[in-house]
């Protein structure tokens, strides 16, 4: 008996060292020897970079940098944002080349800007390359395994599942709900004007009006719960930000510090009031109330799993989905949908408040092309002008200024070899401000330059398989609304404007966007 326990006890130690053994290993691995090995690869390639400090890399630096150089406001609107959004990226590019290695903690990034490499990592390394493991952490309890940072065979999947949300029929439907919200704010504005104000801070409208929007096309009949909910998951987004500052000490995840407890219990509260909208819609269809999930996002979903139900098996290779994935879904597409969104229409307004020429040219477009009728989706196609603004306030404030990826094998791109675990990172801004590629006037407004069709140095949306999932009604909603504005106001820039452009995951303005509206007279 007491030898037995003596065995069993002693079968209980070595498991457990060996199980400690095997931790220390693969964090010594994770921490240190790989990312060596990867230092040294790419050393050997001729391409280099800032030294990195043990776990933080060069984290602490690029913080100080950025803390340096959004400091003050632009002294004018003026768009020669690199070297405020990215100083790191402008100072490291003079220092060490056009591709670089940096360190955001324990990870190396490698910075390219060569367009026919990014071309080749988009369009052909799609499956082989991906969202890193610390981005996935980052974003863990905000949008979890959503489609935006899932990867290999189940972001594969993901993507065909969700694919058919998106066809032009549906999008067509989708614009209703963008009529009508966009009707509706526009009212809220004039009934403002008429009350004797003139002045706004307009990216708060567009930023609620985006959320409304998309909170309509995955909700439909429940979007007022949804946009609560979705007020919460800002907050969360907020929280979420800061991860990268708390992820660099190995385990940090796991300790039970303020931030993480925060963090936890907002994700609790979000996913609770998700989860009451998913299942109830669901238990209508069980017990037989209803004989539809619906038309919207939430509906194409439960109807996935409808379908797998039925036919006892996946058409997805395995692939299932659940309810804890709907809700992934559902909050993957309401970040990556109206934030960016909200930015995209914001920027354009401020260009379009500080050149007035422009803005009396579209007004003449969306008075042709409508007449007095409201901007539909009917007559998106034929807004040329308007296409040409959008676009370059898309180059010049591209709501994602990186598009990154990290390599999970081996592979060439170019003349480098690729090691696994490096990350590659695109920076979408600084490709977008790059005078060589854009010409003398990169840094000015001139929408002229999308008269023709440009090349491959027009990330806004990334591309490749793995491009914006969303391009096609973001493009869609973003005429409506600003053909709406412009066709009922005149805007000029408030003296309140002040320029200060900043990341906070995307590019935003961080006082917002002060304009006056005038109602335009017939
Ligand atoms: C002006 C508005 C928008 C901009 C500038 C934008 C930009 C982008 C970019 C650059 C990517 C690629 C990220 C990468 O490759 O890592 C992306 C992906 C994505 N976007 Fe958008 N987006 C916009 C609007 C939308 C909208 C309206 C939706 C949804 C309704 C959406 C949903 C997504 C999703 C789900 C992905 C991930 C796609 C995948 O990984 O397969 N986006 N977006």
């Amino acid at each position: 008996m007491g030898a037995a326990l003596v065995t069993r006890l002693l079968v209980g130690a070595i498991v457990a060292l060996f199980f400690i053994i095997r931790i220390a290993c693969e964090t010594i691995s994770f921490y240190w020897l790989r990312p060596r090995r990867i230092r040294m690869i790419m050393e050997r390639q001729g391409v280099r970079g800032p030294n990195p400090r043990f776990l933080v890399g060069n984290i602490p630096e690029m913080a100080k940098l950025i803390a340096k150089s959004t400091a003050n406001d632009m002294n004018y609107v003026n768009h020669n944002v690199v070297p405020r959004l990215l100083p790191h990226y402008a100072i490291w590019s003079k220092t060490y080349g056009k591709r670089f290695v940096f360190w955001n903690g324990t990870e190396p990034r490698l910075c390219v800007t060569d367009l026919g490499m990014i071309n080749t990592l988009l369009r052909k390394y799609s499956m082989v390359s991906g969202k890193s493991w610390m981005q996935q952490q980052g974003v863990k309890h905000f949008i979890g395994r959503g489609l935006l940072f899932a990867n290999g065979d189940e972001w594969y999947q993901q993507r065909h599942i969700l694919a058919p949300a998106f066809t032009p029929h549906k999008l067509k439907r989708y614009c209703v709900d963008v009529e009508e919200s966009t009707a509706q704010m526009i009212e809220k504005l004039n009934t403002k004007i008429r009350e004797g104000r003139s002045e706004f801070e307009i990216s708060e409208y567009l930023k609620q009006l985006t959320a409304e929007i998309i909170s309509k096309l995955e909700f439909g009949p429940n979007f007022e719960k949804g946009k609560q909910i979705f007020t919460r998951l800002t907050d969360l987004q907020r929280l979420s930000a800061q991860a990268s500052k708390h992820l660099c000490l190995p385990g940090s995840r796991f300790f039970p510090s303020k931030y993480n407890r925060q963090i936890k219990a907002l994700k609790g509260e979000v996913d609770k009031s998700l989860m009451e909208i998913i299942q109830g819609r669901k238990d209508c269809v069980d017990i037989g109330r209803s004989d539809t999930h619906g038309q919207d996002f939430l509906g194409v979903l439960l109807d996935e799993i409808g379908r797998e139900k039925m036919n006892g098996s996946s058409d997805h290779n395995g692939f299932h989905l659940n309810l804890e994935m709907i809700m992934d879904e559902l909050k993957t597409f309401f970040f990556a949908g109206h934030d960016t969104t909200a930015l995209l229409l914001s920027w354009t307004v401020m260009l379009l408040a500080t050149n007035p020429l422009w803005q009396d040219k579209v007004r003449a477009e969306v008075k042709d092309v409508c007449g007095s009728d409201a901007p539909s989706s009917q007559h998106v196609s034929k807004f040329c002008v308007l296409s040409m603004v959008i676009n370059e306030s898309l180059r010049l404030y591209p709501s994602a200024t990186l598009i990154p990826r990290m390599a999970f094998q081996d592979f060439q791109l170019g003349d480098l070899l690729i090691p696994k675990g490096l990350s590659i990172w695109i920076p979408v801004v600084a490709i977008h401000h790059n005078e060589e590629l854009w010409g003398l006037d990169v840094n000015e407004f001139n929408p002229n330059r999308f008269a023709t069709r440009v090349g491959g140095h027009f990330l806004p949306f990334g591309a490749g398989p793995r491009n914006c999932i969303g391009q096609a009604f973001a493009l869609m909603e973003a005429k409506i609304i600003l053909a709406s504005l412009i066709q009922r106001f005149n805007f000029v820039i408030s003296n309140n404007y002040r320029h200060a452009p900043e990341v906070v995951l995307t590019v935003r303005p961080k006082y917002g966007i002060q304009v006056i509206l005038k109602p335009v007279t017939a």
